[in-house]
């Protein structure tokens, strides 16, 4: 059995962790760690969790010495020691939060306002999108997982713009979270009477997922792409729902599409392409690790339309990161995750 530790346990990412790997058949959960709630059982602070999941909360040094592989579940910038501690000592580590995904320090910096404190650790670890980068994360021990738009989006994209279907400065991303992906702490935005009922945007054009989603799509386009992104906060707990924008190259049909996605996505048993004539869903994946995708062309104005819909919790972060932690260890990448949402 794999040991597997949680830091950041009582977050709404480390425990939908705890979920995910204590219903994982190759993983032990050894240990999980907080500050606030130190000494306090997890069920305690969860109480969905209450007797499957009475682990008491300990300390992030304990977790590291208890585990094969430690999540890290942090706020931005909190994980770069963790990470240095695990690389000493040999454990497996999978970052949740940002401090790895940037390849670009100067990006890092811009957007995060942070350093690069350990370069030999950047150049150790590997962006975990699998179904666009897994060959990159066999053999890596250091995985920084992607969060939920930086998956949403490049996932409805990527295809289209490997095959050059699309022109590559058109693209606009339209995107839509459920509140859990802004964390326990309440805001004044995420407080129910002001949120309920409404939707808007934040962060219009300057949201630091902008870099990242950018990463992803220049790697895959061979060139340097740049995107519009809008996110937008939505009065439910999870989902993100990307639509995502940009004007086909010339005289590109619906079947070359279709080819292009099934081509890349056939094999690929979380990413699920609807039938024609869908449109993605964000209840059709929640609690599960599936992203849908759904195409569309409006021919009016010759404008490819890709919408995509995960659960911001699952393959936005808990999920993919177990699909990575399956990755690095040599199990089915379905291993622990084959499951069915809820039909309604
Ligand atoms: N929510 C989401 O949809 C997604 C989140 N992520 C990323 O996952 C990470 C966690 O996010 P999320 O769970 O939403 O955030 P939460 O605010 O819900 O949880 C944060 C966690 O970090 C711990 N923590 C906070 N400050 C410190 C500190 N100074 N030292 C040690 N531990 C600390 C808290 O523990 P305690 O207070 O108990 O000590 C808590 O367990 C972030 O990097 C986020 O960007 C990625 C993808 C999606
Ligand atoms: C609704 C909301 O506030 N969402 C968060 C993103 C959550 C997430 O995916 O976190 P990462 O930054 O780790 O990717 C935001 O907009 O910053």
């Amino acid at each position: 059995m794999i040991r597997a530790g949680v830091v950041g346990a009582t977050g709404y990412a480390g425990a939908e962790l705890v979920r995910l790997l204590s219903g994982h058949p190759c993983v032990r959960l050894a240990a999980v760690s907080s500050v606030s709630f130190q000494g306090k059982p997890l069920s305690e602070v969860y109480p969905a969790y209450y007797r499957l999941c009475d682990m008491v909360c300990g300390t992030q040094e304990e977790v590291v010495a208890q585990s094969d592989v430690v999540f890290a579940a942090l706020p931005h910038g909190l994980s770069q020691e963790l990470a240095k501690e695990c690389f000493e000592k040999g454990r497996a580590f999978i970052d949740l939060g940002a401090d790895f995904r940037l390849e670009n320090e100067e990006d890092y910096r811009e957007w995060y306002g942070g350093t690069y404190l350990y370069p030999e650790l950047h150049e150790a670890s590997v962006y975990g999108l699998p179904e666009l980068f897994r060959e990159a994360i066999r053999g890596k021990k250091m995985i920084a997982n992607p969060g939920c738009y930086t998956t949403a989006v490049p996932l409805a994209l990527a295809p289209a713009l490997k095959n050059g279907l699309i022109q590559k400065d058109s693209i606009l991303a339209d995107c839509k979270s459920g509140v859990t992906g802004a964390g326990r702490t309440p805001t004044q935005n995420t407080h129910y009477p002001e949120l309920n009922e409404g939707m808007s945007a934040y962060k219009v054009a300057s949201h630091r997922h902008t870099p990242e989603i950018e990463q992803s799509l220049s790697h895959v386009a061979g060139e340097k792409v740049k995107v519009i992104f809008v996110p937008h906060l939505l009065p439910v707990n999870r989902g993100i729902l990307a639509t995502c924008y940009a004007k086909l190259t010339d005289s590109v049909t619906m079947e070359q599409i279709r080819d292009a996605y099934g081509e890349a996505y056939g094999g690929e048993y979380f990413i699920r392409l609807l039938p024609q004539g869908r449109s993605a869903d964000i209840k059709n994946v929640r609690y599960s690790n599936f992203c849908d995708i759904s195409l569309h062309i409006d021919h009016r104005t010759n404008t490819f339309i890709a919408i995509s819909a995960i659960d911001n919790m699952v393959k936005g972060a808990a999920g993919q990161a177990v699909q990575n932690m399956n990755i690095v260890f040599g199990l089915d990448e379905t291993t622990g995750l084959r499951i069915v949402p809820p039909a309604f």
